[in-house]
């Protein structure tokens, strides 16, 4: 278990987390979101000891960190995975780290093979690729066989099949019964990894709920169909009092109903459905609902870049 409690952390003038209470459960893996800025790093560092509150308390498994003697064993911290020396490679980092908490040089090996660094693990963490070195910071979380795992941004930088791999890993120790908390960008991701959810923003605390709950409270009820005369039947729905718009080619899009209705009354008219699927709402969609007020850092509106100019031109549109 996690908590953090009325957690205040201020940079000078700035308030980086503005009392902040939360709390992850063990069992299940706890996303926490927030955008740029939002505390989350912050939040992370008070919790494992790094950075001083200036009011509130943090613990885990009921204790402050800093309390721990051989942290390792109770938690497994991934916040930046860059933080390695550099000519070191994976098994000494690892073995030195071990040492450190009294773990065995067998349990190295074991999570060197779990995070797939058994061909690297004596090249220097120096010339890793950003997977590589995400992968060495799970290994280095997961050398004491800790219940509680905090991993901020684990994901960055992984390939489609570390991404696969990590959630798979995330979820497995979650059913272990273990409190797994999760920070990352990736909304999809998220979707699939979390179940229980943290939303912060400007330092404080949006939202402390489940994935399905901000994707249910979300949806408006959607529902696509395809049919060869889409804007015929558009107007048959539109006489019953739903809200549909046929678009281009044979799609028609109803708003506030479920495809039960839809169904019906296609059935009802004898009109052919070439396909009838609800439309959900998007985590990503229920999260930029969420954080709407709480966003300090806005690009400006997307602009298509100028097309390149000159004879490579061709090239570089393609590369
Ligand atoms: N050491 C520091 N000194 C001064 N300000 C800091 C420091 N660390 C963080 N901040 C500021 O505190 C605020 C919260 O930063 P933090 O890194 O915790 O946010 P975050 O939610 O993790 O953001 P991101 O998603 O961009 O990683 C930001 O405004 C940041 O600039």
């Amino acid at each position: 278990m996690i908590v953090l409690e009325d957690v205040v952390k201020r940079y000078g003038d700035h308030v980086a987390v503005d009392g902040l209470t939360l709390t992850a459960r063990p069992g299940v893996v706890t996303g926490f979101l927030g955008p740029n800025g939002a505390g989350k790093s912050t939040s992370l560092r008070v919790l494992l000891g790094l950075d001083r509150p200036d009011r509130g308390t943090a613990l885990v498994a009921g204790v402050p960190y800093a309390s721990l003697r051989a942290p390792l064993h109770l938690v497994g911290a991934l916040l930046d995975a860059r933080a390695v020396a550099p000519r070191r490679g994976a098994r000494p980092h690892l073995l030195a780290l071990a040492r450190s908490n009294g773990i065995s040089a067998r349990r190295v090996d074991e999570v060197l093979g779990l995070c797939g660094l058994e061909a690297v693990a004596e090249r220097p963490a120096g010339g890793y690729s950003l997977g590589m070195a995400q992968r060495l910071g799970i290994a280095a979380a997961l050398l004491g066989d800790p219940p509680v795992l905090v991993l901020d941004e684990p994901v960055n930088g992984l390939d489609p099949d570390g991404i696969i791999w990590i959630r798979e890993l995330l979820r497995g120790l979650a059913a272990e019964g273990r409190t797994v908390l999760l920070s990352s960008h990736l909304m999809s991701e998220m979707a699939v990894t979390a179940e229980d959810l943290v939303v912060v923003g400007r330092g404080r605390l949006v939202a402390q709920t489940t994935v399905r709950a901000v994707v249910e409270a979300a949806d408006e009820g959607g529902v696509l169909v395809r049919t060869p005369d889409a804007g015929a039947f558009a107007t048959l729905l539109r006489a019953r009092g739903l809200s549909a718009r046929a678009e281009g080619g044979e799609v028609v899009r109803v708003r506030g109903t479920r495809t039960d209705e839809v169904g019906e009354i296609a059935a009802a008219h004898r009109v052919t459905l070439l396909e009838l699927s609800p439309q959900r709402a998007t985590l990503e969609e229920a999260y930029l609902r969420l954080t709407r007020g709480a966003v300090q850092f806005r690009g400006a509106p997307g602009r298509a870049p100028e097309a390149p100019r000159g004879p490579r031109a061709g090239a570089r549109a393609a590369a």
